[in-house]
């Protein structure tokens, strides 16, 4: 054992680092996240080397930048490119204001790993996709350093799930209810299970896999579906006498709150709950189903009735270690704040409604 930070351990502090507006070094790279940068910060990092911003190539889209990268484009920062400039590249909220941001150059050939791996970690860290890289001859000190290949495969891969405290929790909805909460060793968010009964490890166990929804769970926002299908699970798990219902700190389909309210202000400017996503620079579901099913194995169950209306759900769990004896839908009721959400959910995202 060693007091070095691990590669999980250093991605993590790599998250906060970028969240907090510091550089971190990626390989012979220096990279910011955009949105928490500082104008002192960016002239520093500007006589440090030739910068480029990197955006996912969603978000190149809606800027009509080239893509010469897949999945990413390096979009050249011109010399008189200010703060302001960087941040109406990252964010699409002035988009139908200024529309043309541009002509934005997009640079082609060469690695692109550091790139990657740092749109990666801004999302990891719930910020905007848009990163500045600067290429630098000799790497300062005191930053949070690592190495893009294996940035990027820890970041691929399952975090362990340790269980920190359970406690009985009577409910509403099954007075016979214990609550759960789960710790990943990568510094990232808990998640909770609330078991409700005894539900038996031999049999495929009534389960649903909740993801966060602050305004939906806590509010009673009439723009989703999630508060009523919170409590319409918990309420059949109460019938049945024993379930299990996860709640996954992934708030926004996994960007965040903060994300989730920018790709809000999207729709009042009339787009879509995909397109808003895809404006952000992020993918329409940025959920990773492998921390539920790491969950469950973890409480001991490997087989589950899903209640849930998203075949990728099933398909995600499947792939990761657990069996889908049953699909049972959960259906509420439509309003006419949620109801076009809902069509473009089953349009676009495949939501069996
Ligand atoms: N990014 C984004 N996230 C949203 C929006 N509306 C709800 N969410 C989030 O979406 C998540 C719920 O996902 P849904 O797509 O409603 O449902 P699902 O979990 O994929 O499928 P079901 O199991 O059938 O409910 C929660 O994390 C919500 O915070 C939105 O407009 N944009
Ligand atoms: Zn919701």
């Amino acid at each position: 054992m060693s007091l070095i930070p691990t590669l999980t351990e250093t991605v993590s502090r790599a998250r906060s680092d970028l969240r907090m507006g510091l550089p971190i070094v990626i390989g012979d790279h220096l990279a910011a996240a955009v949105e928490t940068l500082s104008s002192g910060r960016l002239a520093l990092l500007r006589t440090m080397g030739p910068a480029v911003l990197t955006v996912t190539s969603w978000r190149a889209g809606t800027l009509k930048a080239r893509v010469y990268d897949g999945d990413l484009a390096r979009i050249e920062v011109p010399l008189d490119a200010d703060l302001a400039w960087l941040r109406a590249v990252a964010d699409p909220a002035g988009d139908l204001m200024t529309p043309m941001k541009g002509p934005l150059r997009s640079e082609r050939g060469g690695d692109v790993t550091a790139h990657r791996a740092a749109i990666a970690l801004v999302k990891s860290a719930q910020l905007l996709p848009a990163v500045l890289l600067v290429r630098v001859e000799s790497i300062p000190e005191g930053l949070t350093r690592l190495q893009p290949g294996p940035a990027l495969e820890q970041l691929a891969t399952e975090a362990a799930m340790t269980p920190v405290a359970a406690a009985r929790l009577p409910l509403l909805a099954a007075e016979n209810s214990k609550l759960h909460i789960f710790r990943p060793d990568d510094g990232a968010a808990e998640h909770y299970a609330v078991e409700i009964g005894s539900p038996s490890r031999a049999e495929p166990v009534l389960a649903r896999l909740h993801s966060a929804c602050f305004t939906g769970d806590v509010l009673g926002s009439l723009k989703c579906d999630c508060g009523p299908q919170l409590h319409t699970a918990l309420a059949a798990m109460g019938q049945a006498g024993e379930g299990v219902l996860l709640y996954l700190n992934q708030e926004g389909r996994g960007i965040g709150l903060a994300n989730k309210m920018r790709a809000y202000a999207l729709q009042n400017q009339g787009f879509d709950t995909v397109e808003a996503n895809h404006r952000l620079g992020f993918e329409d579901d940025e959920r990773d189903f492998r921390i539920g099913a790491g969950i469950l194995r973890k409480m001991g169950f490997n087989s589950v009735r899903l209640m849930t209306n998203n075949p990728r759900k099933v398909s995600m769990l499947e792939g990761h270690g657990i069996a889908v004896a049953e699909r049972v839908p959960l259906i509420t009721q439509r309003n006419r704040h949620n109801t076009n959400y809902l069509d473009v959910k089953a349009e676009k995202s495949g939501h069996l409604l």
